[in-house]
């Protein structure tokens, strides 16, 4: 698990442990473990060039002593000091007595200075930042971007808004970026993930008084591993739980066919089908359970799944609603739902929403969903009573108990953003929820597998929704392997 908290709570779990430590231990071990992971990112340290980009904050000060260190193996290091009467002192005189030298961000070397550096710092600020880059600070991520050197970003790239993942302003794009003691949101979420490049978490021993529970997650393979259902030998299709398909019409009988297909490989003992492309499934899907009735009368079922295709044909997602097993609402189903009716059910609601999608309930733009998608998927949930996940470059799931952390699901590829291939994730999640994992499980099970999937099926070139559901089988293999 990867877990990220708010700098509310690092500044928290930071002072009590500075209160069993010597005076600057934690600046050190910091330190220490930026300047060992930007020597891993050279080729050699002996002669190499090095700009440490320096703030005033702490952030700056962690930069200097890392500058210092790799000065002290041979680097050529000079800080540009953004406020050289501010600048943290203990830290300058260590770079200075290092051999390291400074320069200011108007001097008029210092565009071709950062443009000949093998390796850019970036210390301008970290945690205590707020808002985009300053304007004496926005050119130097300008100079930064445009030179060929490698830019490793201190704890995290500047300019963006650690506790969201939004980026309001100019921001520096790191290659790297070495963080510490835990990761911070926004290196989990766009749009500020992209600025982050990969990302390293050096231990500062922060672990010992961070709370337990962060405030954002991201589930690795093992996580993942450890949710999915297992058959036992008793298990029949019905313990292992039947998940219904309320979805497709006339004119869209294929998103019916693709919530089947994603269903049929999530877990789930049998799929059952209700709707007007019975006919189109069946020939896909013989072993689909077919019935003619509406969700209430199906059958037996465990978790529904309405909306994919429904067109403009509310009843059986109203139907689904007024059921007592849980309820994944997608697509069209989104939009036809009654919010009253969806917020007064007593089984758990899951919805999977796309940032268009979520822009329409929520009544802003989709622009506005993009840019803040951690406040956007907490306000639906919260709106809705329902656990919410929210379709993007990095999909967000939250449930409607603010306690509960985040989770960001880290696979996921481009190519995934192609017709049809919502519809096989809402069928995987569904048959999770049948196979009774809770509804922010299933979701982040599902999220998982489905990102895996579509790498698999890419490989690198476009792919189409029939061949993420096909690689389903290889990523839940790999997962549990
Ligand atoms: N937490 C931990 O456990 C540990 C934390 N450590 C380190 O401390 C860092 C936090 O240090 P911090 O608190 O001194 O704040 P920091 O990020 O340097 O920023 C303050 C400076 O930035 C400026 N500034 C603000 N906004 C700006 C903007 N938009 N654009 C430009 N400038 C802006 C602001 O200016 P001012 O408002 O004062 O004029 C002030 O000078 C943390 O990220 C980590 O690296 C490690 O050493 C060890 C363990
Ligand atoms: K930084």
């Amino acid at each position: 698990m990867r877990s990220a908290h708010r700098v509310e709570t690092v500044r928290t779990a930071e002072r009590t442990l500075m209160a069993q430590l010597p005076d600057g231990a934690l600046m050190q071990r910091a330190a220490a473990g930026l300047a060992a992971a930007c020597a891993a990112a050279l080729p050699h340290i002996y002669g190499s060039r090095i700009v440490l980009l320096t703030g005033s904050g702490d952030n700056g000060g962690d930069t200097l002593y890392a500058g210092a260190r790799l000065a002290k193996r041979g680097a050529g290091v000079t800080a540009v000091l953004l406020n050289p009467t501010r600048t943290h002192p203990e830290a300058l005189k260590a770079l200075l007595r290092a051999g390291g030298t400074t320069t200011t961000p108007t001097a008029p070397t210092t565009p071709s200075l950062i443009n000949r550096a093998d390796l850019i710092l970036d210390g301008i600020v970290g945690i205590g930042g707020k808002g985009g880059l300053r304007p004496e600070a926005a050119p130097l991520a300008e100079l930064a971007a445009a030179s060929p050197a490698t830019v490793v970003s201190v704890d995290l790239p500047s300019g963006i808004e650690p506790d969201t993942g939004e980026v309001n302003g100019p921001a520096i794009h790191a290659d790297l970026t070495v963080t510490f003691g835990t990761h911070k949101p926004g290196l989990l979420i766009d749009p500020a993930r992209e600025h982050a490049g990969s990302v390293r978490l050096i231990d500062i021993g922060l672990a010992s008084t961070l709370p337990a529970t962060p405030d954002v997650e991201s589930l690795q393979h093992a996580d993942v591993a450890a949710l999915l259902p297992h058959p036992s030998p008793e298990s029949d299709k019905y313990r292992r739980g039947v998940v219904g398909i309320a979805a497709g019409s006339a004119r869209y009988p294929g998103a019916a066919v693709l919530a089947v297909a994603g269903a049929l490989r999530g877990g789930a003992g049998a799929v059952r089908y209700v709707g007007p492309a019975a006919d189109a499934v069946l020939t896909r899907f013989p072993e689909t359970l077919v019935s003619d009735k509406g969700p209430r009368k199906a059958g037996r079922v465990q978790a529904w799944v309405t909306g994919p295709g429904a067109g403009d044909d509310a009843a059986p997602v109203a139907e689904a609603l007024s059921t007592d097993v849980p309820v994944l609402l997608d697509a069209d189903g989104l939009r036809l739902a009654d919010r009253d009716a969806v917020r007064a059910r007593t089984a758990p609601t899951l919805m999977t929403p796309h940032a268009g999608e979520a822009a329409a309930l929520l009544g802003v733009s989709r622009e506005e969903v993009e840019s803040a998608r951690l406040t956007a998927v907490r306000d639906l949930a919260r709106g809705y009573h329902a656990t919410v996940l929210l379709k993007g470059s990095t999909t967000l799931i939250a449930t409607p108990d603010d306690d509960t952390p985040v989770r960001v699901n880290p696979t996921g590829t481009p190519w995934l953003a192609t017709a049809g291939s919502g519809d096989v994730l809402s069928g995987l999640a569904g048959s999770l929820l049948a196979a009774g994992l809770s509804p922010l499980d299933a979701a982040s099970a599902a999220a998982y597998l489905h990102g895996l999937a579509g790498r698999y099926a890419a490989k690198g070139a476009p792919t189409i929704a029939q061949d993420v559901a096909e690689a389903i089988p290889a990523a839940w293999r790999d997962i549990t392997a």
